[in-house]
């Protein structure tokens, strides 16, 4: 929590990467899972003009509770309640079944604070590029095209957060033929 503010961002990268040290993405050349945390805090720095602090250290951290060994209490421990309680906003919940942890992100998103609609849609934004450059190891062309249309109802409940990644969002969905309004 203490340092200056390159030095807690710093932090936050070393910690997520030593989390993520063992995952890799889903994509055939196994890219090292640290890529996205790294390139959705990159995301609200270079294209959404994002100068938060907070935001941009709980990007880095925005998987490690969901997809590791990590509580939400080393996150208060190390980086404070600020920004756990983002990371918190970003954790699904893996005891529910995929369908309804899907359902839940679409009814929640809406309900997100402020910086958590940032992070989520920089995520989305990362994920649906990455889907664009690669489809994922065992994903059929459907199952692609219904991330995308998932991925456009969770945006809707995020608009209103940053025009800059809204725009690129709907560039997107429009390529794939998904109506925006
Ligand atoms: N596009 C893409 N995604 C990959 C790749 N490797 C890992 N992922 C991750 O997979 C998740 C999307 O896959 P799903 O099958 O829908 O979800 P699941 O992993 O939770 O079962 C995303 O998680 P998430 O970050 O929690 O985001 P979200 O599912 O909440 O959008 C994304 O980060 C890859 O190579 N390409
Ligand atoms: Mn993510």
């Amino acid at each position: 929590m203490s340092g200056t503010p390159l030095a807690v961002l710093m932090r936050c990268m070393n910690f997520a990467a030593v989390k993520h040290k063992n995952q890799r993405r889903k994509d055939a050349e196994a890219t090292p899972y640290i890529n996205h945390p790294i390139g959705v805090a990159n995301i609200l720095t270079e294209e959404a003009g994002v100068d938060d602090v907070i935001v941009i250290q709980a990007a880095l951290l925005h998987d490690t509770v969901e997809d590791t060994n990590t509580t939400i209490d080393e996150i208060v421990e190390h980086f404070g309640h600020n920004v756990a309680g983002i990371v918190a906003e970003m954790t699904d919940d893996k005891n529910l079944a995929k369908a309804e942890r899907k359902r839940q992100q679409i009814l929640h998103a809406p309900h997100a604070s402020p910086k958590a609609k940032l992070v989520k849609l920089a995520d989305k934004l990362y994920n649906l590029r990455d889907l664009q450059r690669c489809t994922p190891c065992g994903w059929s062309e459907d199952r692609v095209q219904e991330y995308f249309v998932w991925a456009h109802q969770v945006v809707a409940g995020l608009r209103g957060s940053n025009r800059q990644l809204e725009n690129k969002l709907d560039d997107l969905f429009r390529s794939r033929g998904i109506e925006v309004a």
